[in-house]
């Protein structure tokens, strides 16, 4: 469980998140999404722990820069980053040993396999694709089956199978009872399988809505997004904002 509590993040003066606050509980495929420079993956990093900010981040009870809390989170950030002198079936080697997982071989042959990327263990991180080091990055991030996860913009870049994959194993994942934060801006690739949608604009929650929502007033979320989106640049024109 996710539990973000007035969480500000300002970069010197400029507010990037004004005093936002939300849950995801678990078993919930949450959606960030929102114009470029909204504020998405600054709250991210924030849950990360990678960032300062004022207020107060939860997971599974436990603040989130705390050891407890860290063993139970996997981030999957914007752009991979590798270790240079690793070869990528020594990530998977390397996050076994640090979680002391004790069945990080089969897990991790299971996930190469799912992401094509069997073939591919004596290679370097620098050796690879863009694509082919999200994937990577996404399988150090699965390979400790955190509880609570947090992917930011994970499908950019991947392949029709990857991405099918990783819809398949979101899906897999949010019915073990993982709490689930994912940034994107590709809403119809998401439409699957979302439970609840925050959209944010310069820093702030525009809107809110859970699944049974937009089924009940037959929105959908691209074009509530648009429709959100604009309203909100519209009345900054007016104000000369
Ligand atoms: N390290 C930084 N220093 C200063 N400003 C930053 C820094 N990181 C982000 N920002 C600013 O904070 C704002 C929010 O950035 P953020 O990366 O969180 O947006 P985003 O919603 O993830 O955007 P995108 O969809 O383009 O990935 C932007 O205006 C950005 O320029």
């Amino acid at each position: 469980m996710i539990e973000v509590r007035n969480v500000t993040k300002r970069y010197g003066k400029f507010l990037a998140n004004d005093n936002l606050s939300f849950t995801v509980n678990p078993g919930e495929i949450s959606i960030l999404a929102g114009p470029n420079g909204a504020g998405k993956s600054t709250i991210i990093k924030s849950i990360a722990g990678l960032l300062r900010f004022e207020g107060e981040i939860l997971i599974n009870g436990k603040r989130n820069k705390s050891v407890e809390a860290k063993k139970t989170l996997g981030y999957i950030p914007e752009f991979p980053a590798l270790y240079d002198m690793l070869t990528i079936w020594e990530h998977m080697e390397f996050i076994g040993r640090a979680y002391s997982l004790s069945d990080w071989k089969e897990r991790a042959e299971g996930l190469f396999d799912r992401f094509e990327l069997a073939d591919k263990k004596k290679k370097l991180g620098n050796e690879l694709s863009k694509g082919m080091q999200q994937k990577v990055s996404i399988c150090c991030g699965l390979l400790p089956n955190p509880q609570v996860l947090l992917f930011d913009e994970p499908l950019v870049g991947l392949d029709p199978h990857a991405i099918k994959e990783l819809k398949a194993l979101l899906v897999e994942i949010k019915r073990q009872g993982a709490a689930i934060l994912l940034s994107t801006h590709m809403l119809d690739s998401v439409s699957e399988f979302w439970d609840s949608t925050n959209i944010m604009m310069n820093g702030k929650f525009a809107a809110r809505r859970t699944r049974e929502e937009v089924a009940g007033s037959g929105e959908d979320l691209e074009k509530l997004f648009f429709e959100i989106t604009e309203s909100v640049k519209e009345k900054e024109n007016k104000v000369g904002v």
